[in-house]
């Protein structure tokens, strides 16, 4: 928790302070006041007297007022920036995640960690600026006030004290455990109604709404109970803290009556300090309060801690080599390359080698789970090499910034995805200032062209929410132009043909092959038709490359090959 409060700015923590201790000492000195007043004004019937204590009053109760709304406003403005800062440093951290450690945690989880969590800390934040500070310099002074006004009186405390603690102890035990679980609990609501949402057309299709339903329920029911729990349980602390204060009012009343009588003391001063009692109470009531809320916003700062202190697994080196568009001179090389990933057995790619250079394509075929995908994403290094080399234009890629290696690659992921916004949002993606000609350019390649200029707003239509107002071959050729605006040295295509026809499929690759003629192509695919004109082609059996050749070659010498070709085209299509 400290780890996580210490990003706060010391200063504004400080004026919220000094604004808390203005008010609690005005508070304190008040009832002083009250004391005096009646004892030495009403008593005695000096208006005079009345009139200057009640005027000093006043001014203390506005300087109590105002720094109130000081401490108040400190604590607010800096909780909040607390929480800004937490949730860009979970942001950043996350956004640099591998795709191994964004697996790990699962987005629901850090949506929950981003919003959820963040938000506990800041309210704890906020109640530290406000009540922690609050709460012991008032229990203190209250109790030394109250002891100077009568010492008599506070052995009503000695049976009211052990009565707070017992209320205020119980409940905190039956209480801080719910709190923490009910953290894990919002994660799992979360995750569900994801998995949902994301997966809502299964769902449909496999007429599973009801078992769907019914596993929301579940943790919905499994939140809500934990929740009234706790409730009920805290809400028992407010019913005892008033039965405890009014028999504490009763006790002071009936022992203080008795000294009033015997003369041993005053009435003002028996005033004064059934009003410290009070605020003796009040803080015990707001440091049960801070005890109940701190394990919740415990667990919190954990899980936003175990974010932030994730070490990056792919990062970069001190000094790493430049990089610049090679052009014509574009070379990519896998030498001997291994990966793993880090909770398999096997490895995922085994002695990968090959060579290819500016204008060539390689394509990657093979059955699902081969490893085609694992292959795709070694090169933006989004996973990185367990062993062997994967060089671009000359560097070993582990060499080169992050950055500068994926402005030289235009990568097109198995799954589209496209953002809210309009095409022309989503195209300059790619590269923010694309002409309108390159974009046309680029949509033309991708065979998109067709379809936007059929749309009433052209570039600007609206885009969905995921690319969702587009069919899957639309969104994957979108998806291909928006890659292709970007110069490229190298251009990776995942599966991206999957959802096009045969016709657009070969179109494309036509287009592709005239007009980017300077890059090396990757294409990942199922299909032998797409990548029978590829210059370098691998068979991937289980990771391993069982196959290396042009098409012709392997028809004629790879059983793998073979079997994946025959079994899609008649054997005049292949030749
Ligand atoms: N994050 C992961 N952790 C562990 N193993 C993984 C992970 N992702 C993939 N694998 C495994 O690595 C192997 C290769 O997966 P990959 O996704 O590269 O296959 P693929 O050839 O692209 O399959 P498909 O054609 O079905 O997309 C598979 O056995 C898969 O189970």
């Amino acid at each position: 928790m400290i780890k996580v409060v210490k990003k706060a700015s010391v200063v504004s923590a400080l004026l919220a302070v000094v604004f808390m201790a203005f008010q609690v000492l005005a508070d304190l000195y008040l009832p002083n006041m009250t004391s005096n007043i009646i004892d030495n004004g009403v008593a005695k019937g000096d208006i005079d007297y009345i009139w200057r204590i009640g005027g000093i009053m006043m001014i203390i109760s506005v300087i109590s007022i105002i720094a109130a709304f000081g401490n108040a406003f400190f604590a607010t403005r800096e909780s909040q920036r607390l929480g800004k800062k937490l949730r860009t440093e979970i942001y950043k951290k996350a956004e640099n995640f591998s795709i191994n450690k964004f697996g790990n945690y699962g987005a629901a989880s850090l949506i929950t960690r981003t919003t959820n969590d963040v938000e506990q800390v800041q309210r704890v934040m906020q109640m530290f600026l406000r009540l922690m500070i609050q709460a012991p310099i008032m229990l203190l002074g209250a109790s030394f006030l109250a002891y100077q006004k009568d010492a008599q009186l506070t052995k009503v405390f000695l049976v009211v004290i052990p009565l707070v603690i017992v209320a205020v102890g119980g409940i905190m035990y039956f209480a801080v455990p719910l709190f923490r679980s009910m953290q894990k609990k919002t994660d799992r609501i979360n995750l569900i109604f994801r998995e949902e949402l994301t997966g809502v057309r299964v769902i449909r299709a496999f007429n599973k709404e009801n078992h769907e339903t019914d596993r929301f329920d579940q943790a919905n029911r499994d939140f809500t109970h934990t929740a009234i729990k706790v409730n009920t349980i805290v809400a028992f602390m407010m019913p005892l803290m008033t039965l405890i204060m009014s028999g504490t009012n009763i006790g002071i009343t009936w022992f203080g009556g008795q000294y009033i009588a015997d003369m041993q003391l005053q009435v003002g001063n028996m005033i004064a300090f059934i009003t410290y009692a009070m605020q003796i109470l009040i803080s015990f009531m707001m440091l049960s309060m801070i005890f109940v809320m701190v394990p919740r916003a415990q667990a919190s700062a954990d899980r936003i801690n175990e974010v932030l202190e994730e070490t990056p697994d792919i990062t970069d080196k001190k000094q790493p080599e430049e990089i610049s568009l090679s052009k014509e001179e574009a070379t990519l090389t896998f030498d001997k390359v291994n990966f793993r990933y880090a909770d398999a057995d096997s490895l995922a790619l085994e002695d990968v080698n090959f060579k290819a250079k500016a204008g060539q394509t390689v394509a990657i075929i093979g059955g699902t789970g081969s490893g085609k995908t694992t292959f795709a994403n070694l090169l933006p290094r989004l996973h990185e090499v367990s062993s062997g080399t994967i060089r671009l234009n000359g560097h070993d890629i582990r060499n080169i910034r992050q950055h500068d290696l994926r402005e030289l690659i235009g990568f097109v992921p198995q799954t589209a995805v496209l953002f809210r916004g309009t095409i022309r949002e989503n195209m300059r993606y790619g590269n923010v200032e694309a002409s309108e000609e390159q974009i046309w350019q680029a949509l033309k390649i991708a065979q998109a062209q067709d379809f936007v200029l059929e749309m009433p707003d052209g570039l600007d239509s609206h885009v969905e929410q995921g690319g969702g107002n587009f069919s899957g071959g639309q969104r994957q050729r979108l998806a291909i132009a928006r890659a292709l605006i970007k110069a490229a040295d190298l251009y990776v295509f995942d599966d991206s043909f999957s959802a096009l026809d045969f016709k657009t499929d070969a179109n494309l690759r036509q287009a592709l092959q005239q007009e980017i003629q300077n890059a090396i192509k990757v294409i990942v695919a199922q299909r032998v038709s797409t990548i029978m004109d590829a210059d370098i082609i691998l068979v991937l059996e289980a990771g391993k490359v069982v196959g290396k050749g042009t098409h012709k070659e392997l028809l004629d010498n790879n059983k793998t090959y073979q079997e994946i070709a025959y079994s899609q085209l008649r054997e005049e299509d292949l030749k």
